[in-house]
Formats: structure tokens, sequence, C-alpha cells
């Protein structure tokens, strides 16, 4: 679904990724760890086509993403859900308008109308609060809305940065619950955490893999989490 072959990433601070291969098969569970700026974020931004890797080689959807033109490249990120670390939201429109974002975006507004926005803010236990702005909302409700909005379009693939970032622990593990839900809907999902103990909790809930960023590689951890 997600392949890496000999990736690398340098930008003008240096080689951040060397000469990583991975691959994220159809309907897996993956966690990516590992300290702060070793590019957890800018793994999950190669994989949705934010950027590009210097060498080597990043298939999604078995297509090259570095082959593919505008109309293509929109196509696949379409089919992949982001959950941004700092939840980007637009603080003039509602809730409800922010997450129906993707369907104005995707020219498919009308269906906003209709019960899926509402169904999916029930969801993730935010169907009373359509109306609310960004900035009425708290840290565990901007991020629900955020997971909300990352599966709009119901996409293949969730891309979580820190989703559970700036939350307690039993709002953490309500965020841990709908990916793992959305996993048993056959959906792959790669999650960036510093959170060691979200990590635990959620071995007895899905058949997850740890992957470890350190010193530019990405290794697969073992069982000492
Ligand atoms: N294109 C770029 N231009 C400048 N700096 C970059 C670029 N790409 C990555 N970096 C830097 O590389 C480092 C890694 O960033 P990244 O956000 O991927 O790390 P991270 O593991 O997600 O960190 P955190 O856990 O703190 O969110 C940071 O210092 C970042 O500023």
């Amino acid at each position: 679904m997600i392949e890496l072959d000999h990736v690398s990433y340098t930008y003008g601070g240096g080689e951040l990724l060397s000469d990583v291969s991975l691959k994220l098969q159809p309907g897996s569970f993956h966690f990516l760890t590992g300290p702060s700026g070793a590019g957890k974020t800018t793994l999950l931004k190669l994989c949705y086509g934010a950027l590009l890797p210097t060498s080597g080689r990043l298939s999604v959807f078995d297509q090259d993403i570095a082959r593919l033109n505008r109309d293509q490249m929109a196509l696949m990120r379409r089919r992949i859900g982001v959950v941004h670390q700092d939840c980007r939201f637009l603080d003039h429109m509602t809730l409800a308008e922010n997450v129906a974002l993707p369907l104005m975006v995707s020219g498919k507004a009308e269906i906003a109308e209709q019960t899926d926005l509402s169904d999916l803010l029930n969801w993730v236990g935010l169907g009373a609060r359509l109306d609310a702005l960004p900035p009425e909302l708290s840290g565990g409700e901007r991020q629900r809305a955020a997971l909300a909005r990352a599966v709009m379009l119901s996409p293949d693939v969730v891309l979580a940065d820190e989703p559970t970032g700036n939350v307690d622990w039993e709002m953490s593990q309500r965020l841990l619950r709908l990916l793992v839900e959305l996993n048993k809907m056959g959906k792959t999902v790669l999650i960036a955490t510093h959170d060691l103990s979200l990590i635990r909790a959620a071995k007895s809930q899905v058949q997850a893999r740890v992957l470890r960023i350190s010193q530019r590689q990405i290794q697969l951890a073992g069982a000492d989490l």
C-alpha cells in the first residue's frame, strides 16, 4: 500500500532519513516512534506526498509518487486521511464546516448536507457540537474533530501525527479506540507518537507493529516497549 525503497530525505540542515526501506501492507496498523526531531512528521509527509524523497523510490497504491502529475497526486491524497499534529482548523468556520472541508474541496459539498456528516461527528462523540467554532473546543474535542475530518472521504489509509498530544489518558484511550475501529474496518493506520504508554495500551486491542526512527534509519522496535 505504501512502500519506501531505499528512501533518503535531505534538507538544508542535513540528511534526516537515510536509505529507509519499509512496507505498509493493506490493513496493517503501525506506530512510528522516536525522539523529537527524529523525522516522524517528515516520514508521514513523504507518505502523503507533501514532501518528495531526495533519493530512492516511494510508491503509494502501487504508483511511484515522483511520477504523479498534479491530478494524480490529488487523487492519491484523497485516499489518505491525515490527522495533523496541530489539527489545522479554520477558526471562523464551524466544526461541521471544518470537518466537511475535504468534501467541499473534492466537489462533493452536497453530501455535507446529508447524514454522513452528523453520523461521522456522532461517531467521534461530537454530534452536539456541530455549530461550535474551533476556539471553543477542548483539546480532546479538537483531536476527535481532526480525526473525523481525516476520514470524511473514506480513505484507505489514515496517517495520524501525535493524535493524542495534549489530551489526558482517558481521552487518548478514546482516540486510540477510534483508530483501532478504523483499522478493523480495513483501513491501514500509521500513528506517529511519543507516547509509549499508548503503544502498550494498544497491544491488547490490535496487532500493531512498532517502528522506531533512530539515527536516520527505521527499525522494528522489540518487545521492550
Ligand atoms: N524541509 C525542511 N526544512 C527545514 N527543516 C526541516 C525540513 N524537514 C525537516 N526539517 C527539520 O528536521 C527535523 C525533524 O522534523 P520532524 O518534524 O519530522 O521530526 P519529529 O520526529 O516529527 O519531531 P517531533 O516529535 O518533535 O514532532 C526538525 O528539526 C525539522 O525542523
